[in-house]
């Protein structure tokens, strides 16, 4: 039977982390699917953790909590993640429920039926979508997949997405060459993994703007980005 790893970075996640946590292993139990959360704690000032040491208490070795001492960004917090991971496959998310837990089921679904070795979710393919973003925040996501995809010559229609299901050894291969740090880190894995010749089927997500807490994109992120964007342009 396929075991799946859930990666759930998480800074500043309080009220988030026990609906997600909620959400993913109630979907795994209606469908009859082996599900673990490695939760990648970089020490929120909010109390995180506390809350992610309840859970625990709950859920047992179905949850793993890898704390770290300060906040190491979202492409660290991945790697490290992959480590601790016991599934055949793997799934990042953001544990904000801007990622409803929902799709996991279209994706293993996409899968399975394709036997593909990554499964993206797009919002920007039909029927996928964003809810509760303003103006500024949806011309930045669209200018940056246009950049991306443009500048690099990839085909996928939504390249920042960050809700994504890997075979484990396709994701363990690809990352170990991954160069770019921060939101661009999801985008390189794309490119790197088309290059190795891997396949990777989309399925449309709506991405629901959080409620609880503040999104950690600034100004300081997207000029990481854009730097990582540049990097690749030379890289491949
Ligand atoms: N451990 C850890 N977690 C982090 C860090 N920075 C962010 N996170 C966690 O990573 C997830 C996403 O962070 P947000 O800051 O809420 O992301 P966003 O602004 O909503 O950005 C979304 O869109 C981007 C571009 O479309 C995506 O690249 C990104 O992954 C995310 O889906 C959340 O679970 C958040 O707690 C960090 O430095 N360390």
């Amino acid at each position: 039977m396929s075991k799946y790893s859930v990666i759930l970075p998480t800074y500043n996640e309080r009220e988030n982390l026990p609906i997600i946590t909620y959400l993913i292993f109630e979907m795994a139990k209606k469908n009859n699917l082996d599900f673990e959360i490695i939760i990648i704690e970089d020490n929120s000032p909010d109390g995180t953790l506390q809350v992610a040491q309840e859970l625990k208490k709950v859920y047992g070795d179905k949850l793993i909590i890898h704390f770290r001492e300060k906040k190491l960004g979202l492409g660290s917090a991945y790697m490290d993640g992959i480590k601790l991971c016991h599934g055949n496959f793997i799934v990042i998310m953001d544990a904000d429920l801007s990622h409803h837990p929902k799709y996991l089921v279209d994706f293993i679904q996409k899968q399975k039926t394709t036997n593909c070795d990554i499964v993206t979710g797009s919002r920007y393919i039909n029927k996928g979508g964003v809810m509760n973003w303003g103006f500024d925040r949806k011309l930045t996501s669209r200018g940056a997949n246009f950049l991306a995809s443009t500048m690099l010559g990839v085909k996928c229609s939504d390249l920042t997405g960050s809700f994504r299901l890997y075979k484990r050894e396709v994701l363990e291969k690809v990352i170990k060459d991954v160069v770019s740090r921060g939101y661009a880190f999801q985008m390189e894995i794309i490119i790197r993994a088309r290059q190795y010749g891997y396949t990777v089927e989309e399925v449309p997500i709506v991405f629901v703007e959080r409620i609880f807490g503040e999104s950690k994109l600034g100004a300081s992120e997207f000029q990481i980005y854009l730097k990582g964007l540049w990097k690749l342009l030379w890289t491949f």
